[in-house]
């Protein structure tokens, strides 16, 4: 899958975050999600050290594979690109926008995420010249992966208001509440964690399934 198709506006494609074994990634790819995430920031449940991120090769072309970063040193999203482990860079931090300038510059696509609270925190994504803004929950310190909504409100505003930009929503999607999810924001993608797993960073497959029906229909 390319990152232009997973952005496309429909159907909506799902993106499930923070895989750490090369057994889960398999069986998402024979399930058909559309992207996995795999998380490069020490300080996540879901951690995968680069030294153990070598499985994602051998799934290179049959899904999309996005690397998360926390104020990284951006040599490291480079060189997991250029070794050919992941496709696309997901800056999940407080970068900057001359950081997504950087990345696109080398030629490789970005998705800038921002945790939202209020529309002042929607206006920043203008400020970045990223492939696609994931709207998360505002998380300070944490960061990601808290199972926590945003408003569903704001956020399709957002999408309204940005007719050409693709918007990927996440923060405390599950099974329960996906279908509403898409019918409130109707964005490109949406992207999952905590609501797809039996512990973090262990997927739960059933959720899966039932995540991308939700997308299906
Ligand atoms: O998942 C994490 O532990 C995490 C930590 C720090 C930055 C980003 C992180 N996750 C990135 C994601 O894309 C998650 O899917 C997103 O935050 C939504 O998480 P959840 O609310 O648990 O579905």
């Amino acid at each position: 899958m390319s990152p232009d198709r997973f952005l496309s506006p429909s159907p909506t494609s799902l993106k499930i975050c923070g895989v750490t074994l090369a057994d889960d990634a398999l069986r998402l790819v024979e399930l058909g999600v559309d992207a996995l995430g795999a998380n490069f920031w020490p300080h996540s449940k879901r951690y995968l050290a680069p030294e153990r991120a070598g499985f994602l090769k051998e799934f290179e072309g049959r899904i999309l594979r996005v690397g998360v970063f926390v104020n990284a040193d951006l040599k490291l999203p480079a060189k997991l690109v250029r070794e050919g482990l992941i496709d696309v860079v997901q800056l999940h931090g407080d970068e900057t926008p001359d950081d997504v300038v950087r990345l696109k510059e080398a030629g490789i696509p970005v998705i800038k995420a921002l945790g939202v609270r209020a529309l002042a925190d929607l206006q920043r994504a203008h400020e970045f010249q990223a492939d696609s803004i994931l709207l998360d929950a505002h998380a300070p310190g944490v960061y990601g992966g808290t199972g926590e909504t945003i408003d569903w409100t704001l956020a399709r505003r957002f999408v309204e208001e940005n007719p050409g930009l693709p918007v990927i929503l996440a923060g405390g999607i599950t099974p329960d509440n996906v279908a509403a999810a898409i019918a409130a924001v109707r964005p490109a993608a949406l992207d999952v964690a905590s609501g797809a797993e039996e512990s973090p960073g262990i997927k739960d497959f059933a959720k899966v399934e039932a995540l991308l029906a939700a997308c299906g229909e």
